[in-house]
């Protein structure tokens, strides 16, 4: 294959790296990315149809769908009639607004006349100048012909110069606009003006209409066409169209990069804009902002990289606040948490060593399965070694914070999280796959945030102590046997987030415990899929797990589920499963569980999680509003089960720290006597009962799955939901 003439303007290694650079380019799954209406961006890659045509100027390509390859053989062929989607719509009203759309290919495109140097290469802006229905020769073994739909586009290309991947030395023989203007005629059954596509003759493509798709004979009757043997007619192919203005039309193939100047604040890259990809202006190639340092091409022997000023750090009083916050003071801070469901036991909040402490109990059977919120205030925040210093250290130091893969390294195409992260002490062996190892917590740089899983121990059995209403030293002293010996350490940017997930691995102690710096996160629960609905997604009843108020038919489910599980065969169980779901109506895995709890965890506060099925019956998920938000969680993960990988977890580093929060100097009232309230939970007054879901907000509920639906469920967890904008 020849070399193309020159380099593509803009080509990436794999679909993340353009995604996250050039811009309306949100490829991350399909061959197609629209938005509002529009169709934006199209990957041209492998499978080729009959009357695919690409040259310097323009592509014919046929609209996606409906395809099956043929037996033995990597073409497609038409399997189903094609029926006109929001990606067609899009493209028209693109084609409307005289917006171009950008062309990606990938290196299999057999379409192309010259090798293409990356696996994915930048065409150029084009216009879509035409979209017809056509007849398509049907799949092997279907009689009748399918329809289909086409598009032309044509090169945006004011200046006309040559396209980049022309085959080198050579030009195109005939340019745009070379022969004659098409032919256009008008149909005599429906009225519709087309142009002539094909040599074989004016066609009506209106395929409502009796003449679609058949060629007008001399006598007048109307002759099917063969689409076996049609060829293009030149003057419809290699027209010309012109946009009005379009060489004033100036379309960057990236976001405008942000400058660093003196001016600017490390704050400044936290922003949407912040954080975009780059090309590279050495060799083109897309660079995203992997790290919390800046951007590092990854071509080889390319050095070029950006560093954003560490120096400059945003400061704790320049957090925004999501929503009406009160400011903080030194009293204790006021709730904004909200309870959705009934069937969650609210406690009374205990107020003491600064923290208003809300205790959300879940409906779940066994040994007490709760969350904490422990509201911060100013003098927690203040404090040395505090929630400020925590938030200054991890922006001006370099303790690693990256994005990494997701998934098995083998895998083709590769996805990152948005997030960025770095696990300190033991491996916990979450979705990343990621080579490097733990940072041991000795050699964490910020010492802040060294110290971060002594508060959270300290916390944590203080909550415990508090719960059993026994004497803090006493619980400390067996507790010691489960404290944290790990803490993952992420890093949000503005509009990334963690979506729906457990912390429920194997080998992970009962408790975890965060605590949230800079914007106020918002911590969602909701029960899991399988738990609400009673059934898998394959259909199989949720034989393990009773059910819980709240969950969807819990009445009739708990009347049965014993008795569905004491009968079960020992053979063909799933069958079993299968038919008592079906008995019971569990039909609703695919329906979104209502959200029973929020949290809003403002700068300084903790979110404690305690009880293992806790994450067996609950997901939880954190988005914020602002630029800048960390979260440090710790867990207890057991030193005697084997990773998964076989691989050592890390060194064992008991806490040798010493943390006492109840040194901080309480708040006062107006005759300067400190102020705190009981040492055990009490449950709150009117608590009447578990019941059916009813007192949560619809309207609230409902925006919050549509939030949630933007994050693409798929990679929930610790990929924080890649693909945005599907
Ligand atoms: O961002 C957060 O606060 C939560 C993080 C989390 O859920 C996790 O690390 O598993
Ligand atoms: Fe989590």
């Amino acid at each position: 294959m020849p070399d193309p003439s020159d380099e593509p303007p803009v080509w990436a290694t794999d679909r993340f790296h353009l995604c996250e650079t050039v811009p309306n380019c949100k490829l991350f799954g399909g061959g197609a990315y629209t938005k509002n209406g529009f169709a934006y961006a199209f990957l041209y890659a492998a499978s080729a149809s009959p009357r695919d045509y690409l040259d310097g100027s323009v592509i014919i390509a046929r609209a996606p769908g409906g395809m099956k390859p043929e037996a033995g053989s990597t073409e497609m062929s038409i399997a189903e009639d094609q029926s006109e989607n929001f990606v067609t719509r899009g493209l028209r009203h693109t084609m409307k607004a005289r917006t171009p759309v950008v062309l990606i290919t990938k290196n299999n495109n057999k379409l192309m006349t010259a090798g293409m140097p990356h696996e994915y290469c930048v065409l150029g802006h084009y216009k879509p100048t035409h979209i017809w229905w056509e007849k398509h020769k049907p799949i092997s073994g279907k009689s009748d012909p399918k329809d289909g739909l086409r598009y032309r586009l044509e090169r945006l290309n004011p200046y006309e110069e040559k396209a980049w991947f022309q085959p080198k030395g050579t030009e195109e023989i005939f340019p745009p606009g070379w022969f004659d203007p098409p032919i256009v005629a008008s149909c005599c059954s429906c009225r519709g003006t087309f142009q002539q596509k094909y040599l074989q003759g004016w066609i009506c493509v209106n395929k409502d209409c009796r003449a679609y798709w058949k060629l007008p004979a001399p006598s007048g009757q109307l002759q099917p066409l063969d689409i076996t043997s049609l060829i293009y007619d030149p003057r419809f192919l290699k027209q010309k169209t012109t946009w009005p203005e379009e060489r004033s039309l100036f379309f960057p193939l990236e976001y405008r990069p942000m400058e660093v100047t003196e001016d600017t604040r490390g704050e400044d890259f936290y922003s949407r804009a912040g954080w975009n990809g780059l090309v590279c202006p050495n060799c083109r190639g897309c660079i995203m902002r992997m790290s919390f340092l800046g951007w590092d091409c990854e071509t080889p022997g390319c050095n070029y990289q950006v560093r954003v000023p560490l120096d400059k750090p945003m400061s704790a009083s320049a957090i925004t606040d999501s929503g009406p916050a009160f400011p903080l003071t030194d009293g204790y801070t006021p709730s904004q948490d909200v309870v959705y469901s009934d069937t969650i036991r609210v406690c009374k909040q205990i107020c003491d060593d600064n923290f208003r402490m809300a205790r959300y109990n879940l409906p779940i059977p066994g040994p007490d399965c709760y969350v904490v919120h422990k509201i911060s205030n100013a003098t927690i925040n203040k404090a040395p070694g505090g929630p400020n210093d925590m938030f200054k250290q991890l922006q001006c130091t370099d303790i690693g914070l990256r994005r990494r893969r997701i998934g098995s390294e083998k895998r083709k195409e590769p996805k990152y999280t948005r997030h960025l992260f770095v696990n300190v002490g033991y491996d916990y062996n979450f979705v990343a796959s990621g080579s490097e190892k733990s940072v041991p917590f000795a050699k964490v740089k910020a010492e802040a945030v060294r110290d971060v899983r002594t508060r959270l121990n300290w916390s944590t059995a203080q909550l415990i102590a508090r719960a059993l209403g026994r004497p803090f030293e006493e619980v400390r002293e067996w507790y010691k046997r489960q404290e944290f010996n790990e803490c993952l350490i992420l890093s949000y940017f503005q509009d990334q987030a963690i979506g729906f997930h457990d912390d429920g691995e194997p080998g992970l102690g009962p408790n975890i415990a965060t605590i949230s710096l800079g914007d106020t996160g918002i911590m969602l629960f909701r029960m899991k899929k399988t738990r609400y609905s009673g059934v898998s997604k394959a259909g199989i009843y949720d034989w393990e797990y009773p059910p819980i108020p709240g969950c969807f038919k819990y009445k009739e489910r708990l009347a049965q589920h014993d008795t569905i599980v004491r009968n079960a065969p020992t053979k063909n169980k799933q069958e079993y499963w299968k038919e008592a779901a079906k008995k019971l109506g569990l039909n609703k895995y695919f329906e979104t569980p209502p959200v029973v709890l929020k949290i809003m965890l403002r700068h300084g506060d903790e979110a404690v999680m305690l009880g293992a099925l806790l994450q067996k019956y609950y997901d939880h998920s954190v988005s914020h509003v602002g630029r800048i938000r960390f979260a440090l969680t710790c867990r207890y993960i057991d030193p005697t089960q084997p990773r998964e990988d076989g691989k050592p977890k890390g060194i064992p580093e008991p806490d040798m720290r010493l943390y006492d929060g109840s040194q901080l100097p309480l708040p006062r009232d107006r005759f300067g006597n400190p102020i705190r309230s009981g040492w055990e939970w009490e449950a709150d007054e009117d608590f009447n009962g578990y019941q059916e879901f009813e007192g949560y907000n619809e309207e609230e509920l409902r925006q919050m799955a549509e939030d949630d639906e933007d994050e693409g469920e798929d990679d929930a967890g610790l990929d924080g939901g890649d693909d945005e904008d599907f």
